[in-house]
């Protein structure tokens, strides 16, 4: 079984090869949604478009993962989501961690720009969404991106599963 992830993004790579138990491929595809999505229903299309796209590149199974942000009351937080799809054209979707952004960093976000160079302007390091993430920063390291999106690709496998039964 082959299965391609629509993204050159190591930690979104890192993800899907800690969970699943075949070959894994990056491959750079379209989200189809804004750089910076901004609602829920925006994160998980394109989530969905990437993992429609990555099928196609000769595998069986195709993951597409996003991040985005979604406004509540409160402010602003950070969302992800994440799409399986198979060659047969079924997709299954799930998403995964939310947390609030700081004043600043929203406020940044709704003046246009996107959160990985806000977040390395931020912190003041380089390739923070490559890496641990805005989410690793916000948790002092507790979880990284990868590590977050772990969670998102096990409720896609599993629901992949359990459909094949
Ligand atoms: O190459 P792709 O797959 O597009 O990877 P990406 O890092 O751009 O990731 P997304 O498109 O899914 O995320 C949309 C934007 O939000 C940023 N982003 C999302 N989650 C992040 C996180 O945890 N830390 C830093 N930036 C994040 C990301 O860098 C983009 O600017
Ligand atoms: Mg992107």
């Amino acid at each position: 079984m082959k299965i391609v992830v629509g993204s050159s993004n190591p930690a979104k790579i890192r993800a899907v090869e800690q969970c699943m138990p075949y070959p894994v491929t990056g491959v750079e595809v379209a989200s189809g949604v804004a750089a910076q999505p901004f609602s829920d229903e925006e994160t998980k299309q394109g989530a969905e478009n990437r993992a429609k796209a990555a099928v196609t590149q000769g595998a069986e199974i195709g993951i597409g993962l996003e991040g985005g942000v979604v406004e509540m009351q409160d402010g602003l937080y950070l969302c992800n989501w994440g799409a399986l799809a198979t060659k047969e054209g079924a997709v299954f979707v799930a998403s995964g961690a939310k947390l609030p952004l700081p004043k600043e960093v929203a406020a940044a976000l709704f003046n246009g720009e996107e959160l990985g160079p806000v977040m390395d302007r931020f912190t003041k390091a380089q390739g923070i969404s490559k890496k641990e993430g805005a989410i690793g920063v916000f948790t002092n390291g507790v979880i990284h991106r990868d590590e977050m999106f772990t969670h998102i690709v096990k409720m896609l496998w599993g629901q992949f599963l359990y459909h094949a039964k």
